[in-house]
């Protein structure tokens, strides 16, 4: 059989871009070839993701892996700055704009010898089960967070009709969500952001209950978690679809090199090797969102106030620090736009982690083992929360009682960097990192996973091609 060769639509956001980039190194060190291709739908601050992958798909080559990139014309072409503050014109372009590009892509490639018979497809996608059904290709799904928040989206009918969520009323708020598959409990003010708007009807609902009624034709789901990590909800999840947990993607080391070559990216560690061992506290809320301006004042005050040094990424896109804070935080902070994330959870200098709990985040905190400092913002940020505090307890919520202050703030981070929280967490963090090595290791459960969706990937498409030779045959 030739080689096989996948489509691997991605998401032009960094939480989606760099874990699908890992995930086809790993598909091309199994003999695949993959093109990776995404619609720029301009939602993230990091515009230059495909100039940097450009540089990955070099050192892809040159260590004889058949990685490929192709960057789908910029229907909104916002400035960098904008972006953002500007989800819906992204969402809109995924949601009405990208199957027409996606598709004139698509016919190319089944030009190409071999042709593309795989269609693996970031799960915020509107269309790649109409696509595979059209073109008669295997659609896998590639799922970027935790279990946890898939089963919220999956079962969301179980939402609606008890009560928690487009409630004629209002959603329920005074009890606790019980009666979703693997999920023993979760508070209403822990589900995924969209399912605590009382209106059910915008944009960025319609475009997610369109992305899991795609879902549901897939012929595979492959998930960027770990199965010790919520063994459970992804037990329940198997028992419905072919769903495997093949996390942390990244272990080898490509999304580092992406990262580092975006233009906006300052590199933090000749600072970082002046601190102290655990000293410093990084603080960043990812590609696509940021905090409000209170709320954002109140955590730089109350960094401030705290006496850990701190290396804070401010994007372009967010809003201001206050007056005088760069300053202040003279020899004991560092600000910059961009860094390697993962080059900076690394360093030993680095002791903890104020994050919005995206859930790449959330997973490179565990591999460094990082504690965490949790200011989730929208979608699965509340739910990843609470996987983090409460369930894996590897982590503090800040502002969980509402309104974050910077006395809070303060108090959470001496706690967690210097505290009894502080040792409480690091114990638990290390069994929780001990384990989510140990599933990307020789025979780890991420490691079994990943071995057995390419069997049974493989077998699927053996038996297609088996099948259309005989269709063919018979037209004879
Ligand atoms: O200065 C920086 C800041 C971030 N990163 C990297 O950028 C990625 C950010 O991903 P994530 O932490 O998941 O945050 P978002 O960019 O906000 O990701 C979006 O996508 C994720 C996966 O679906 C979701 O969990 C988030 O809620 C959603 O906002 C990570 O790999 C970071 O290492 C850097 O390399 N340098």
């Amino acid at each position: 059989m030739a080689k096989p060769h996948a489509l691997f639509a991605t998401v032009s956001l960094a939480g989606h871009f760099f874990p699908a980039v890992d995930l086809s190194a790993k598909l091309a060190a199994k003999g695949f070839i993959v093109t990776v291709a995404t619609l720029d739908s301009g939602g993230s601050f990091s515009p230059d993701l495909f100039a940097a992958a450009a540089v990955a798909s070099a050192a892809a080559r040159s260590q004889g892996l058949d990685i490929r990139f192709q960057s789908l014309k910029d229907t909104v072409n916002l400035p960098a700055a904008h972006r953002s503050w500007n989800h819906d014109t992204a969402i809109n372009a995924m949601l009405h704009h990208a199957f027409a590009p996606m598709e004139e892509l698509l016919q190319k490639l089944l030009r190409e010898d071999p042709p593309v018979t795989v269609l693996i497809a970031d799960t915020f996608n509107t269309w790649p089960s109409a696509m595979a059904k059209k073109y008669d290709l295997i659609h896998v799904s590639f799922w970027t967070q935790p279990a946890l928040v898939f089963s919220l989206h999956y079962h969301k009918d179980l939402l609606i009709s008890n009560g928690h969520f487009a409630s004629p009323d209002r959603n329920r708020k005074d009890t606790a969500v019980r009666y979703i598959p693997g999920i023993p409990e979760i508070e209403p003010h822990e589900l995924a952001s969209i399912y605590q708007d009382k209106d059910a009807s915008s944009l960025v609902h319609q475009f997610t209950f369109k992305c899991f009624d795609e879902l549901r034709g897939a012929d595979f789901v492959l998930a960027n978690t770990v199965e010790e990590l919520e063994a459970e909800a992804i037990s329940a999840l198997r028992r419905e679809m072919p769903f495997y947990a093949i996390g942390p993607v990244f272990p080898d080391g490509f999304t580092s090199g992406i990262s580092g070559s975006i233009a906006a990216i300052q590199d933090c560690s000749h600072w970082l090797d002046t601190m102290p061992a655990a000293s410093v506290l990084y603080v960043s809320f990812g590609s696509a969102f940021h905090p409000g301006e209170r709320d954002f004042r109140e955590m730089a005050h109350g960094v401030l106030n705290s006496k850990v040094n701190f290396l804070w990424v401010l994007r372009p896109d967010t809003v201001p620090l206050p007056d005088g804070f760069v300053a202040a935080c003279q020899g004991r902070g560092m600000v910059v736009p961009w860094c390697d994330q993962k080059e900076v959870l690394l360093h030993p200098a680095v002791g903890g982690f104020l994050t919005h709990c995206g859930w790449n985040s959330t997973l490179e905190s565990v591999w460094f083992g990082v504690p965490m400092l949790c200011f989730p913002l929208a979608f699965d940020q509340p739910p990843n929360c609470k996987l983090v505090s409460k369930d894996l307890k590897i982590g503090v919520r800040l502002g969980g009682s509402g309104e974050v202050n910077r006395d809070e703030v303060h108090d959470k981070i001496e706690g967690l960097m210097g505290g009894e929280v502080g040792a409480a967490v690091r114990m638990e963090m290390e069994k929780v990192q001990k384990a989510a090595r140990a599933a990307v290791a020789l025979n780890g459960s991420s490691s079994r996973n990943m071995d057995k969706f390419i069997d049974d990937l493989l077998k699927h498409l053996s038996e297609k091609n088996i099948r259309s030779t005989s269709e063919a045959r018979c037209m004879f």
